[in-house]
């Protein structure tokens, strides 16, 4: 199977090296065209721009950013409108609401082609193994037709129904991810300025019902302050940002992830956006407490 690969960054380099592994053939973009070279070293082709991978790949697979990556891609010069046509199909894996999705597959479907919405549940690791939760809605008869790439990306996928489900479904898992994220950071600073070692806070919650691969994979690297990106803090906040929006739209008041959302922009602030999304572990260790406690 041929398949055009637009965004190499962390999780689509992953996914497309994944994809040669196993056999397909893969045509990358990357805005920074730089980062398809170590692709081609692996058996990718190169096309310039994002119009000249659809026109060259019957189906083609994005995995970019965020919503305003997501539309310049389409919508841009030398755009996937540009060559979309004649039941071609565009699968968009990247975190995104459901409004910027409704709009990428109303565009697409006006010229003749045919869309999935597929973001993903899992970080870098799970990429490269192939172990990714996908989370897809849009054309079934599309997804029955990509599922052997699908099944080699991922370990499970979801078909959901109708575009903006698997948007809306993504969001909900990483806002509820991202505000563990900050319950794990306070408990962690929590512990250690009572007096407790965190690494055996680690061993407790290990053993108990709260136990999760985020925290055992997570904690010992945020304990030593190493915060290498496998899922950008700038990502998370984005993915806060979006659930919040959600939440508007159908009134579900989330004061939790609210405050989560606050600790991520903080950190972003503090210029932590390009580290781990565990980096905002260190803007809650930067609150110094007061020399003496009343
Ligand atoms: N990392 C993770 O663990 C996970 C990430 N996700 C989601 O997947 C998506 C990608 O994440 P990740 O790979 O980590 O992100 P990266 O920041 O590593 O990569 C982002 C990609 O988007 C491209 N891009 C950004 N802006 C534009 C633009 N205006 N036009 C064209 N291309 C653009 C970048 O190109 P360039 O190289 O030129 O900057 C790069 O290829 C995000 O939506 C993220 O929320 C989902 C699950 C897990
Ligand atoms: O979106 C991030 C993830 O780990 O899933």
């Amino acid at each position: 199977m041929e398949v055009g690969f637009l965004g190499l960054g962390i999780m689509g380099k992953a996914i497309s090296m994944n994809l040669l592994r196993h056999g397909f053939k893969v045509t990358v973009w990357n805005r920074t065209l730089s980062k398809c070279d170590e692709l081609v070293e692996h058996g990718a082709s190169v096309a310039e721009s994002p119009a000249a991978v659809v026109k060259k790949c019957k189906y083609t697979i994005a995995m970019l950013s965020d919503p305003s990556a997501a539309l310049a891609v389409v919508f841009g010069k030398d755009g996937i409108l540009e060559h979309i046509s004649g039941g071609k199909g565009y699968i968009d894996m990247s975190t995104v609401d459901a409004d910027t999705s409704s709009k990428i597959f109303e565009a697409i479907t006006k010229k003749g082609g045919r869309f999935l919405e597929a973001p993903v549940s899992g970080s870098k690791k799970p990429a490269e193994d192939g172990q990714l939760v996908i989370l897809t809605a849009g054309e079934q008869a599309l997804y029955e037709e990509v599922l052997p790439a699908l099944n080699v990306i991922g370990k499970k996928s979801f078909y959901l129904g109708q575009v903006g489900n698997g948007a809306k479904m993504k969001l909900v898992v990483n806002m509820i991810m991202g505000s563990m994220m900050n319950a794990f950071s306070e408990g962690l600073v929590l512990a250690g300025r009572s007096g407790l070692d965190p690494c055996v806070l680690l061993d407790v919650l290990d053993l108990g019902g709260i136990a999760n691969p985020m925290f055992r994979l997570k904690g010992p690297a945020m304990i030593q302050g190493s915060h290498s990106p496998a899922f950008p803090l700038k990502h998370q906040q984005k993915d806060m940002r979006l659930a919040l929006a959600l939440g508007d739209e159908t009134a579900v008041s989330m004061p939790v992830a609210a405050a989560a959302n606050e600790a991520f922009k903080k950190a972003r602030s503090m210029g932590l956006g390009e580290l781990d999304f565990s980096a905002v572990y260190e803007s809650v260790k930067a609150i110094e407490p007061p020399s003496k406690i009343e």
